[in-house]
């Protein structure tokens, strides 16, 4: 088992609250990142696919084929964008790093196939990120 990373840049714009709180909770919960202009983030995301060499190609999964997907089916999707109003599989879901990591999981797990996606980690600073593994049913190893 080996494990393979793709690391990848985008730039987006957010705003932490809970439609259903109310204004009060939104400002006791979240501070100045509810304010409601938002305020912006510069990501990084690590996506790591492990698996076998295949002792053919030498390689686990071709790393071109990992850059085409990540840059296709998230930071097309999301760079330069408001995380809040501009991409549909976020809709309804607070943008905070941990739910991106595990949207951006949900969106690739099916596409690279075969259980192979191992972990995503999102940086929304240099200093705070996450991990994400996926459900604990979803791992082999
Ligand atoms: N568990 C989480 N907590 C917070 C998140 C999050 O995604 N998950 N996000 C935020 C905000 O996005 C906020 O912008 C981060 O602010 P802060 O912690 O002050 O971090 P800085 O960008 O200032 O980074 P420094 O390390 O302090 O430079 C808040 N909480
Ligand atoms: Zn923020």
């Amino acid at each position: 088992m080996i494990y393979i990373t793709r690391k990848v840049e985008f730039c987006a714009s957010h705003r932490l609250f809970n439609p259903t709180f109310s204004d009060e909770k939104n400002a006791q919960v979240f501070g100045l990142c509810n304010n409601p202009n938002g305020h912006g983030h510069n990501y990084t995301m690590e996506v790591t696919v492990k698996g076998d060499v295949d002792p053919e190609t030498g390689m686990v999964l071709d790393l071109k084929f990992l850059k085409k997907l990540v840059t296709e089916e998230i930071i097309d999707k999301v760079d330069h964008k408001n995380l809040n109003m501009d991409v549909e599989f976020l809709q309804g879901v607070i943008p905070t790093a941990e739910n991106l990591a595990i949207k951006f999981w949900e969106v690739l797990e099916p596409k690279i196939g075969g259980g192979l996606l191992h972990q995503i980690k999102l940086y929304e600073s240099p200093r705070n990120f996450v991990t994400y593994r996926g459900q604990v049913s979803e791992r082999v190893d």
